[in-house]
């Protein structure tokens, strides 16, 4: 793959789009417990066998909930930055559905940079079913997705998802773990390669490869 576009060594910073940023002290540790719960709880949702009674405490007791959380919303498109130890800083979009910090719909997968790219852990529950027991296809292509631009944006091209290759080899597990890791492969003007796969004991349940296309700064 021809190479004429050097990566730039650092990440854009979100403020230059108009983003607002947050950081981890902004961040209060009982929102990671509350996000967890939440978690938590759409799972017991979409199994529980309660019964009537129990089921419309349980909506009003949520009711009151959402509307207490709602007096004070955060911005949407909010990005948490992380500082690196080389001085620089990581940024995250805090609410993405597959990893966001504040997102209790995101599984959520655990990211970490390594020598050639990222690598991620998650074990998928009930709530991302499709095949009975088995994990859904678009999810599955929603994490390879993001592993997919955050090696490119490990690599230091942030960019959008301009195609996205998935090929299911197997069935994906529910409630087990698994590891996704991806890398970037090549670079021609703003186009960046990058391939990636979701293993589960080792073995390849689904790979893809993406071509996402690199973010001007604005001005
Ligand atoms: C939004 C601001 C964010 C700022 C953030 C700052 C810091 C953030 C830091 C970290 C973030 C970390 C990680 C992110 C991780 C994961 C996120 C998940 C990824 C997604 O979930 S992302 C959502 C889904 N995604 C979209 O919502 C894209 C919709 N789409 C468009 O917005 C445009 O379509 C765009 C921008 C893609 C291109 O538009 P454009 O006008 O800029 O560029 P243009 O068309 O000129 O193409 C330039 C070259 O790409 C080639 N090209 C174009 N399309 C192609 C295709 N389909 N296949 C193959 N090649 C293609 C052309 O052929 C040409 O190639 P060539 O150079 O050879 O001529």
């Amino acid at each position: 793959m021809s190479v004429d576009a050097a990566p730039v060594s650092e990440l854009p910073d979100p403020r230059d789009f108009g983003l607002p940023v947050v950081t981890e002290d902004d961040l209060p540790d009982e929102l990671g417990t509350l996000v967890a719960r939440v978690h938590d709880l759409v799972d017991a949702v979409a199994h529980t066998e309660a019964g009537s009674a129990e089921l419309a405490q349980a909506s009003a007791t949520v009711h009151e909930l959402t509307e207490r959380l709602n007096v004070k919303r955060r911005d949407i498109g909010a990005m948490l930055e992380r500082p690196r130890s080389d001085g620089g800083a990581d940024y995250e979009t805090l609410t993405n559905v597959v990893s966001g910090r504040s997102n209790p719909a995101a599984p959520p997968l655990v990211l970490e940079h390594t020598d050639d790219g990222v690598r991620a852990r998650v074990t998928l529950n009930g709530t991302y079913q499709g095949p009975p027991g088995l994990a859904h296809g678009g999810w599955v292509a929603a994490m390879l997705d993001q592993v997919l631009g955050s090696a490119s944006a490990a690599a230091g091209m942030v960019g959008l998802t301009a195609n996205l290759d998935v090929n299911y080899r197997n069935p994906t597990p529910l409630n087990a773990p698994l590891e996704l890791t991806a890398r970037v492969t090549g670079t021609e003007r703003r186009k960046v390669f990058v391939s990636a796969e979701i293993r589960h004991n080792g073995e390849v349940t689904a790979e893809g490869t993406a071509v996402m296309v690199r973010l001007d700064v604005p001005g």
